[in-house]
């Protein structure tokens, strides 16, 4: 890329954040989430490192952001609260370990580990044991003194308890709202006509902020303290942990998760369970804080302008990355589907590196207004298909291009259509050699038929040389004709037909997704063939049949009976068995799934059920193994009672016949599957 180009680049993205960090600091109204804001400042830091030249003073990354809002009277922090630098990556944080004890001359050091709470940082100034001061962390040397909403927050004593009370202390804690909270909040914003707050670190800040101190008073924060400055004091702790002890003792709130360790390792191994476990919190967090314990030794190390060198923010992976992309290209699925694809410039994301991103559909690519050459946020989420979240426009030049979605399929040049109400245009061409490949790299995937050394290549290979045109002609395959295909020795042509051959006899349920039925998955298929023992009973079953099973709706059941209506697809099966394809069923007791509460048990209902009907809620019992009856008597072991229940209700009563409500019932159906 050109030089200049570049320059303008990182101009431009410096601007971007710094609109970001006005609306996020002072005006308190972010458009962005924190994972997106994250990646354009990684970006932004990526560049400069790359090309150093450009690193200019003013640039966002080189202060603490945030600069005090009007309204507030500003204070002074005794000492500077600072940012942390960071890091995601395992042997970031060794490295960061290695440093300190090359820095401190040592071979070992002990670290207290924090839970990085997701909220805002607060000073806390203490005058003999009164509550004098709260201050936000504002640009780090100044802050908003907020102390009339402090004092609303019912976690923050006014006085210090116990009798080790310090002269002058000042405390650093992190204010947050609840997850709980934080929803009822938004839900009464919602029903207010007031905007909802993005996440509840803003909801804290916003509250926190209020010029009013009765508004903070009516929302529930709470406060977790992390460190102190004693400023005039008898005491005079030397390590991390008494410091945190001897807060606990002032009255404060420490986070219980606190952990001392002594090795790098451990650390990482509590990075990893908390990675899992953090949803289970009832506040959110994003990582957490590595800080050494000893306290000489951190003056030891001391600060940089922006962090100390003594602890590091060791955050959870990133979801959300920037890049640009490079094409627009767009991939034909298996039923004729065409999705546009960004090819991009390669991203690591969470530790995977990402080439391609889906962009759907043609409406979701107006949508987003997606052009050739444009800056991205990219997410990847777990092992759903990454996606082109949205655009950077204010990183626009000019010289993007606007793609139209082709009106021919880019494989056959068959014309392509749209129906009215669908989002996709379709090859019609039901002989798309790209359709062809589709179903066939379907088909050998490892949670269809898993054919070992199946791969994209190969079938493109046996496409595009004319061996194969359909998936039973896989079955067909002789060793003699794969020998002469590129890069296929002896030795791999045997081993595929054997991988082929094995696939003869996969569970029906593999089976069953293989055959891509839209709408039929996995689990679905599980579903069909846990209720149903073969093959030809789900060709055969009605639409009713289908609706009764839980987890089968409409729109699977009405594709299901599509699929089997078309002779090509009955043909495909016909063909198949001929050539030794027999999936297996596993053994009855297994298919039909245990359902324990109702297995043998003797039901009857009375009254009106609000989300059933009569027959549903039988079928419901029946599918799971139950029996329904129509009268009272000594075998009946539920009744299931809904509206305006009849005299069924009180001869049960007189009966000790236990009753089980609507919801009751609508739970038991549940947990039963
Ligand atoms: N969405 C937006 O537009 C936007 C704009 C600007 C900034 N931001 C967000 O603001 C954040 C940057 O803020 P930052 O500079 O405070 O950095 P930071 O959040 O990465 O880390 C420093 C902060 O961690 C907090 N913290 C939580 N638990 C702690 C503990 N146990 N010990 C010590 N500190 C603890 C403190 O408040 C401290 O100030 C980023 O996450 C960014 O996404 C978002
Ligand atoms: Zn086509």
């Amino acid at each position: 890329m050109e030089r200049d180009t570049i320059r303008q680049e990182i101009e431009k993205l410096r601007e971007i954040i710094r609109q970001h960090d006005y609306r996020y600091y002072v005006l308190n109204q972010p458009t962005v989430t924190d994972d997106e804001y994250d990646a354009l400042m990684r970006k932004l830091q990526e560049l400069e490192k790359n090309y150093p030249e450009y690193l200019t003073a003013d640039s966002p990354t080189q202060r603490v952001a945030g600069k005090p809002q009007d309204g507030f009277p500003p204070f002074l922090h005794f000492q500077p609260l600072l940012s942390l630098s960071n890091a995601v990556e395992e042997d970031d944080i060794r490295e960061f370990d290695q440093r300190l004890q090359r820095l401190l001359n040592q071979n070992q050091a002990e670290y207290v580990v924090e839970l990085k709470i997701d909220g805002l940082a607060i000073n806390l100034r203490y005058e003999e044991g009164i509550l004098t001061h709260g201050a936000t962390r504002g640009d780090g040397t100044v802050g908003e003194d907020v102390t009339p909403n402090i004092r609303t927050i019912k976690t923050i004593p006014l006085r210090l308890l116990g009798d080790k009370i310090p002269q002058v202390i000042e405390i650093q804690g992190e204010i947050f709202m609840g997850k709980n909270a934080f929803n009822r909040l938004n839900q009464e914003r919602i029903a207010k006509n007031e905007p909802p707050f993005a996440n509840p670190r803003n909801a804290a800040a916003g509250s926190l902020r209020q010029l009013d101190p009765r508004m903070t008073a009516t929302r529930e924060l709470h406060l977790f303290v992390y460190g102190a400055t004693l400023i005039e004091s008898n005491l005079s702790p030397i390590t991390h942990w008494e410091l945190l002890m001897y807060l606990k003792e002032l009255g404060f709130m420490v986070n219980p998760y606190i952990q001392l360790v002594s090795s790098i390792e451990e650390v990482i191994d509590i990075h990893r369970k908390w990675e899992k476990k953090r949803k289970q919190l009832e506040y959110e967090i994003d990582g957490l804080v590595i800080k050494l314990n000893s306290l000489p030794d951190r003056s030891r190390l001391g600060s940089t302008s922006k962090s100390p060198r003594w602890a590091i923010a060791y955050k959870f992976e990133a979801t959300t990355e920037m890049t640009r992309i490079l094409n627009i290209e767009v991939n034909v699925g298996r039923t004729g589907t065409l999705t546009p694809v960004a090819v991009l410039e390669p991203v690591n994301i969470g530790g995977v590196t990402v080439k391609r991103a889906t962009l759907h559909n043609e409406d979701e690519l107006k949508r987003k207004d997606v052009r050739i050459g444009d800056w991205v946020l990219v997410g990847r989420a777990g092992d759903v298909i990454p996606e082109v979240v949205r655009v950077i426009s204010e990183q626009r030049t000019g010289s993007e291009i606007i793609f139209q979605m082709p009106s021919t399929c880019p494989a056959c040049h068959a014309p392509v259509k749209r129906e009215i109400g669908e989002a996709a245009w379709k090859c019609v061409n039901i002989n798309c050699p790209a359709q062809r490949k589709e179903k066939i790299n379907h088909w050998a995937s490892r949670d269809a038929m898993d054919i070992e050394g199946l791969g994209e290549k190969l079938v493109s290979q046996l496409i595009e040389t004319g061996l194969v045109q359909s998936i039973s002609d896989l079955y067909r395959l002789k060793i003699e004709e794969l020998i002469d295909l590129e890069r296929m020795g002896p030795k791999s042509a045997e081993n595929l037909i054997k991988a082929i051959g094995q696939s003869k006899t996969r569970e029906l349920a593999r089976f069953v997704y293989a055959l891509g039925i839209p709408f039929v998955g996995s689990h679905v298929a599980q579903i069909l063939t846990n209720h149903f023992s073969s093959l030809d009973q789900i060709i055969k079953a009605s639409e009713e049949q289908f609706l009764i099973i839980d987890g089968i709706g409409p729109t699977v059941s009405q594709s299901i009976l599509n699929f089997f209506s078309i002779s090509e697809n009955l043909h495909l099966i016909k063909e198949l068995k001929a050539l030794g394809v027999h999936p297996t069923q596993k053994k009855k007791e297994k298919s039909v799934k245990p359902q324990e509460f109702f297995q043998g048990k003797t039901f009857l209902f009375t009254g009106t059920l609000s989300h059933f009907s009569r027959k549903e809620a039988e079928d419901l019992v029946v599918s799971r193994g139950g029996k329904v009856v129509k009268a009272i008597s000594s075998q009946v072991n539920y009744l299931i009672v809904g509206e305006q229940p009849g005299s069924k209700r009180e001869q049960a009563i007189k009966k000790n016949i236990p009753l089980l409500t609507e919801s009751e019932f609508e739970e038991k159906i549940q947990s039963d599957f």
